[in-house]
Formats: C-alpha cells, sequence, structure tokens
C-alpha cells in the first residue's frame, strides 16, 4: 500500500475512516476499545493503520466483531438470490462473487462503508506490466504470479453467472453491460480488484462450533497458491485494517463462537501502531500477495531452483520424468520435486540446516555413474542424501548459473538502490519508482542468499572433487562431507 493513489477518493481519507468506524460501531455486538483509533499513514506508505491511542496491557481486546458482519458467502443476500450453490466455487471464487454483488449494490450493500476504506489500486504484483516485472530479474515469483489462470477462472466462471443475472450484478463504475468483450473486459478488472483484496485483507473463517462441518474440496483457481486447506474465506471489517510487521507483531485474531476478537499479544505502548503477522514469508511472496515490501521480511528470502534448471545444469536434455529415469526413481519413491526452495542462511547455519534432504537426493541421484545408477534403479532405492563433493559441484554449477541469469550483481543492484533512495529520501515514492525499488529489494534479497549458499559451499567443491554430471562424466578425487 503506498499512498492516496490506492484508494478510490483520496480527497476524502479522513472522512470516511470516520464514516467506517460510526457504521461498525453502530452494528449490534462490535465492541471497539476507546483505546485504538484508525490512523492516516499515507505518508510513511502504509495507508491505513490501527494505533493506540493509550498504553494497552498484553491480553486485552483491542475489538470485537460478531461473526454476522463478516463479508462472507454465509452473510450475503446472493446465496439465497442466485438460485445455485455459491459455496461450490470454493473458498476464492465465491467470495470474489459476493463481492461483486455487494459492491454492484452500492449504497444498498450491508458493508457500503466498508468499502468505502478499500482500495481500488495495487501494487501486487498481478497489476505489474512486463517492464516492471522484468526488474525482477530471475526471481522465480514471477512464474507463480498465476494472472494467465485467474483470468481463465474469472472469465469461465465468474462472467457466465454474472450475464446471467444482470439484475443482480448491476454493471458499475460507468460500465454500460457486461456483455461483449468491452463487458467482460470490465468484468475481469473489477474482479480482479475483489480477488486482490482477498488475497491481500481476507481471513481464513473457522466454522463455529455450532455450524456444520460441511467443508467442499474445490479447486482454488484463482490462486496459484500453496493453500491446501479449504477454509471459507471473510473479510473481517477492522480486523484487516491492521498492516503487518515480521517483528513488530503485536496482535492476533482469536476466532471465538460469536466473534471474531483482537487481542494484545504483548503490552502495547501509546502512540504505537497494532500489527497483525503474515507468518515467516519472503519477500518476494509478500510483494505478490501483499504488494509491498519491508527490510524486515529480509530473514526470510529464499531462493528457490526450478527442477528444470537442476536437470539442465547437470546435463539432462530435460526434466521430463518419462523421459529421465533418475527422475522417474525419485518420483516413484516420492522424492521428486518440481523446484527446491533453500532458505537465507541463518549465522553458523550448516548446509545440512539450510538444504532440503529432497535436493540432495536429487543431486546425488544426477551424480551417480550409470554403472551405480543401473544398481539403484534395479532395487528401486534412491540414494541417501549425503552432501558430498560431488553434490557440493552440481549445486554450486547450479546456484552459479541461476546467479547469471540475474543480469545484474548484488554490488551493482546495492549501488542502485542507494542511488534510487539515498538515506535522507521520503519514506514512500509513488508508482513505477516504488515498484522498481520493490523489485531491487527482491532481487538484492535473493542474490544475498545465492552469495551466501555459494560461500558455504566452496569449501566442499574446492576441496573435493570435480564435477560429476548425469552422463557419469569424469571424477577425480572424493572427500566425505557433511551428511544431510
Ligand atoms: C490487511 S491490509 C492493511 C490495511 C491497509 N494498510 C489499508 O490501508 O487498507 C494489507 C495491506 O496493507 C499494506 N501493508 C500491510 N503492512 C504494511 C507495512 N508494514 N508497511 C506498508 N504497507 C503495509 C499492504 O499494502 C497490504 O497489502
Amino acid at each position: 500500500m503506498s499512498s492516496s493513489a490506492h484508494f478510490p477518493d483520496p480527497s476524502s481519507f479522513q472522512h470516511q475512516s470516520d464514516q467506517f468506524v460510526a457504521w461498525l460501531e453502530a452494528n449490534t455486538g462490535v465492541k471497539v476499545n476507546p483505546k485504538i483509533c484508525l490512523a492516516d499513514l499515507r505518508s510513511t506508505g502504509a495507508g491505513r493503520g490501527v494505533v493506540a491511542r493509550t498504553n494497552i496491557p498484553e491480553g486485552e481486546e483491542l475489538f470485537s466483531i460478531p461473526r454476522n458482519l463478516i463479508l462472507a458467502v454465509q452473510n450475503s443476500e446472493l446465496k439465497n438470490l442466485l438460485g445455485q450453490d455459491v459455496d461450490s466455487l470454493g473458498p476464492w471464487l465465491s467470495l470474489m462473487l459476493v463481492m461483486l454483488y455487494e459492491y454492484s449494490q452500492g449504497a444498498n450493500s450491508k458493508w457500503a462503508a466498508y468499502f468505502q476504506v478499500l482500495p481500488t489500486r495495487f501494487d501486487t504484483l498481478m497489476f505489474w506490466s512486463q517492464e516492471e516485472l522484468h526488474q525482477l530479474q530471475a526471481s522465480a515469483i514471477v512464474d507463480k504470479i498465476g494472472k494467465q489462470g485467474a483470468d481463465e477462472s474469472i472469465l469461465q466462471t465468474i462472467l457466465p453467472i454474472v450475464r446471467a443475472h444482470p439484475g443482480l450484478f448491476p454493471p458499475v463504475n460507468g460500465v454500460a453491460s457486461y456483455e461483449g468483450d468491452a463487458g467482460a473486459a470490465a468484468l475481469l478488472e473489477l474482479a480482479h480488484i475483489m480477488g486482490s483484496l482477498i488475497m491481500a485483507y481476507a481471513f481464513d473463517i473457522e466454522k463455529s462450533e455450532t455450524e456444520e462441518d460441511d467443508v467442499d474440496e474445490n479447486d482454488e483457481s484463482y490462486m496459484t497458491d500453496d493453500e491446501d486447506e479449504q477454509l471459507p474465506k471473510g473479510m473481517v471489517p477492522l480486523a484487516d485494517l491492521l498492516n503487518a510487521d515480521a517483528d513488530r507483531n503485536n496482535a492476533r485474531l482469536f476466532q471465538e463462537e460469536e466473534c471474531l476478537v483482537m487481542k494484545a499479544i504483548k503490552p502495547i505502548h501509546e502512540g504505537e501502531e497494532i500489527f497483525n503477522d503474515y507468518g515467516e514469508i519472503p519477500r518476494a511472496d509478500l510483494l505478490r500477495r501483499y504488494g509491498y515490501v519491508t527490510d524486515n521480511y529480509s530473514q526470510y528470502d529464499v531462493i528457490e531452483l526450478p527442477l528444470r534448471d537442476i536437470c539442465q545444469a547437470a546435463g539432462l536434455s530435460n526434466s521430463d520424468v518419462e523421459s529421465q529415469p533418475r527422475l522417474e526413481l525419485l518420483e516413484e519413491n516420492d522424492v521428486l520435486d518440481d523446484g527446491y526452495v533453500i532458505p537465507r542462511p541463518a549465522p553458523n547455519a550448516s548446509l545440512q540446516d539450510i538444504i532440503p534432504a529432497e535436493l540432495v537426493i536429487l543431486l546425488t541421484t544426477l551424480s551417480l555413474t550409470p554403472e551405480e545408477f543401473e544398481q539403484r534403479r534395479s532395487k528401486n532405492r534412491p540414494p541417501k542424501p549425503a552432501m558430498e563433493s560431488n553434490q557440493a559441484s552440481l549445486l554450486f554449477k547450479i546456484l552459479q548459473t541461476k546467479q547469471a541469469q540475474y543480469g545484474s550483481s548484488l554490488g551493482e543492484d546495492m549501488q542502485l538502490l542507494t542511488s534510487i533512495l539515498p538515506p535522507n529520501a521520503p519514506a514512500s515514492l509513488d508508482g513505477s519508482a516504488r515498484r522498481h525499488k520493490m523489485a531491487l529489494q527482491v532481487r538484492i534479497g535473493e542474490k544475498e542468499v545465492l552469495q551466501a549458499i555459494l560461500a558455504m559451499l566452496e569449501p566442499l567443491v574446492s576441496g573435493g572433487s570435480l564435477k560429476r554430471s548425469a552422463n557419469g562424466d569424469a571424477d577425480t578425487r572424493h572427500s566425505k562431507a557433511a551428511r544431510v
């Protein structure tokens, strides 16, 4: 979140905040602790946020939102009006459809005042131009945006429903109709706003004990994400106006039987911002899902190595399991992945701490001589994960190749970052400059991880043998090292 540019009517920013709080407090069952307030943090690039007016002790309730005020499928009239099971669309698309419906009702929606404080523009990667995405260079995050899949889901699932019920979904924002290509494009744009709000604002809503546990197993077509649970999603007013901070997290949402309650999990001092937590996510994911980065998430930065790149570095012609017996052996034994994640090494971490065992097994399998591999294959037994010089050399080569794909060095990027943002520059940049800076931060983090792992591998590589690739090319000396 940046500045005014992200909100529909920035000139009424404070007025909208006041109206939102007034609406919220007018709802039965809502409790807002007078020790907190909604603050304008646009000058720091954080949009709205919640701040403590006075000291708050640990454990104190900050606010409580009754379950019936959550913007969710179960609370919207749409499920009664549509004549089809909205829940069956899955957590993402069902909430998207409900939000489209409620947004289209304008002032008649129960959540009209809530929509007024939600942004309509985002810096999440879904909205970056090709030129802006190019700034992320070789980051694996570029392949995870899922824009095409999201477009398809919206056009194939949401658009037909909207077109079949023009009375429920009157076109908004000056659009004449959702028919034709122009109508489809308009709906796509609006649906992406709702999808992005869900991605950055929604909570997974645990069912209360009295509700039936009838969760459907549906595909999450909006996202290419990692969520495997299928809890319904909901927009929780006020709870989602808390910003997040990896180090300064001081509040948590507790899902109780009747209400969702935000509580202080640490003493909070007067004037301090109240922060939620997004978990241990790398800055690349922070950018993809939430559209911002801060340095204190750099501790969670990772480097991701696609299987394709590993196979290429090992001299395989492709990474198709069917045509590569070595991959087939691993697949059959359930130890093959599409890609491998290596975290930023903590101080004093060993290779064993950071290199996933599955990756070491892959490196070992790719380093076997043809004879060794045939032995393994005949027993259908993959090798044990042991990081020796061969594996280290192959990984070293893979990481060097990855490093070269970025197109600029860590040193060059650091210089560029300083030139973009001298120490006394304002905290918030706007538009493309802001995106450029965030892309730089992400790729700097990944290059730092690469450099750190290369340095850790160096002694094993130089003290050990030469590389031995999948085709069994020469191996000279052996040196045992870390067992992973
Ligand atoms: C759940 S909302 C929080 C409320 C939001 N600030 C607003 O004004 O609507 C999440 C969004 O807030 C912004 N955000 C959250 N934490 C932030 C932080 N520490 N610094 C800057 N922006 C932050 C990001 O744009 C993110 O997508």
